[in-house]
């Protein structure tokens, strides 16, 4: 008898349909054991076993029958995963996917983690780090266009992109040291060199700016609710998400943290962010919500500035104001139903009462429009991640260096060592070098059986 020791076993096994009650489900199991584990619960014997065909059968465990399955064997390398799989069709609900799970725990798998299958066939070589990745992006999207950027990348989009650049640079790497190991053999053109490098940086920004885009594509547009207290900002959240997320009262002060929730409007997915009024305190808890709320603003793609039509324009507007002029912020009067005290700014400002609903398709009409600016200017980026956003930025921050040094005349050694930095930050974009934990924090997003 083999040891039980779940860790040590190779196979795993996960239900890959969505929990619930459904039509059919489906249930996984990945390894070097996983045929002989299935073969031991079927009703048939079949002694050569056709790869990929569909076998229909009945699963028996302890004389007991499962249910009446379809399903299909996979021959490593042959598979999603690159490994010896099988996939079982049986019918959907709770406890039928459960049952037919248990059976194959019971007969020597182990429960999958997070993601297991996918990763399995990114360390099988069966697809890179940003095919994992849009796998993700293809089960999260919220739109069509989220859905189709993820698409391009899993048929490997920004991977081809970063490819190219990599061998753009492996070259230019390879003229540098021919001239550093033969100095006296070889001239090198330092200006040919200079635009070469700066071909490929030029391209590496544009992909960080169109990666903004990409990024609000596929994961939504920030929108952060700010103004001092008692603006009506959580009234304001709590009407555009069409329920009752925030506390609302009438004390000043009232939101201590960030309160989040998603929508779409006319089309566009946004996240939207309520913050705690911003004021002079001493209270040490709001200090900390204050704090939260100027994070915020700097993340959010668009800010709602919340002002109150029944005190005007205060100091501590014109405090708040300092703070988001430099951003994307829209002036939202709120309170209309009461009073009518509202002072231009320099952007054309919107009045709302978020009590009773007036002026509130107008605002998210403005809204829309705004942020329309943003999505739909210039070429969509196939950058879908924070991720692979950041590897860019550090891989720019090298090619820039790289050709800074050039321009004041650093020894070509030195030079050399950005472009591997950079070349280091392509790797690990693509995932050609990673780590368990880069592993570990990619995979956690997924569910189990995926
Ligand atoms: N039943 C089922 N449907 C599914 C998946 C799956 O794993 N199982 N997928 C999971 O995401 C997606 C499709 N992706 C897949 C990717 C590769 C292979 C596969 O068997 N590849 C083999 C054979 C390739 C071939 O002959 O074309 C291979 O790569 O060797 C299957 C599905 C969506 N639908
Ligand atoms: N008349 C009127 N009252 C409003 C309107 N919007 C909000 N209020 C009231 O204003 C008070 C404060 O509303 P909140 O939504 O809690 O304001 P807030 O900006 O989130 O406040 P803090 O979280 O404390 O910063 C409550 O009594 C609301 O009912 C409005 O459009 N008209
Ligand atoms: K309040
Ligand atoms: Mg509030």
């Amino acid at each position: 008898m083999k040891e039980d020791v779940s860790l040590e076993r190779e196979t795993f096994a996960a239900i890959s349909s969505p929990v619930g009650t459904g039509a059919i489900g489906v249930v996984r199991i990945n390894g070097p054991e996983s045929h002989k584990i299935v073969k031991k619960l079927m009703s048939k014997r079949i002694d050569d076993i056709k790869y990929r065909m569909v076998y229909h059968v009945e699963l028996i465990s302890e004389n007991q029958i499962i249910d009446e399955v379809n399903l299909v064997f996979y021959k490593a390398p042959n598979s999603f995963t690159g490994d010896d799989m099988v996939e079982i069709y049986c019918h959907g609900g709770v406890i039928v996917t459960r049952k037919v799970l248990d059976a194959l725990i019971r007969n020597g798998a182990r429960l999958a983690e997070r993601g297991e299958f996918t990763r399995r066939a990114f360390l099988n070589g069966k697809i890179n780090l940003i095919e994992a990745e849009s796998i993700y992006r293809i089960i999260e999207a919220k739109s069509e266009k989220a859905l189709k950027i993820a698409m391009q990348n899993l048929k490997g989009a920004l991977g081809k992109e970063i490819e190219e650049l990599r061998e753009e640079l492996l070259n230019i790497l390879a003229e540098i040291e021919v001239s550093i190991d033969y100095p006296d053999d070889i001239e090198i053109d330092e200006n040919k060199i200079y635009m070469k490098l700066e071909a490929v940086a030029i391209k590496v920004k544009k992909k960080i700016l169109e990666g903004r885009k990409g990024l609000h594509l596929s994961t939504g547009v920030v929108m952060a609710i700010v103004g001092k207290p008692n603006t009506g900002k959580s009234t304001l959240l709590n009407r555009l998400l069409y329920e009752d997320r925030a506390i609302v009262t009438d004390i000043p002060g009232t939101t201590r943290d960030v309160i989040k929730g998603e929508i779409d409007i006319r089309g566009v997915h946004f996240i939207i962010a309520d913050t705690a009024g911003i004021r002079k305190t001493e209270d040490p808890i709001e200090k900390i919500g204050i704090e939260r709320s100027i994070k915020e603003i700097q993340k959010a793609d668009i800010i709602l500035f919340v002002l109150d039509a029944t005190t005007g324009f205060t100091n501590e507007d014109e405090y708040i104001y300092e703070r988001i002029k430099s951003y994307n912020y829209l002036p939202v009067w709120n309170k209309i139903d009461t009073n009518n005290n509202i002072k231009e700014l320099e952007i054309p400002h919107i009045e709302i009462s978020a009590l009773t609903g007036k002026g509130i398709r107008e605002l998210e009409k403005k809204i829309v429009e705004r942020v329309k600016e943003i999505i739909e200017s210039g070429e969509t980026s196939h950058v879908i991640t924070y991720r692979q956003y950041e590897a860019l930025q550090r891989a720019y921050k090298y090619l820039d260096n790289a050709l800074k040094g050039l321009k004041i005349g650093l020894e070509f050694d030195v030079i050399s060592i950005d472009i591997r930095k950079c070349l280091e930050e392509f790797d690990k974009l693509i995932g050609r070098t990673f780590s368990d934990d880069l592993l570990n924090t990619i995979f956690s997003n997924f569910c189990v059986g995926k």
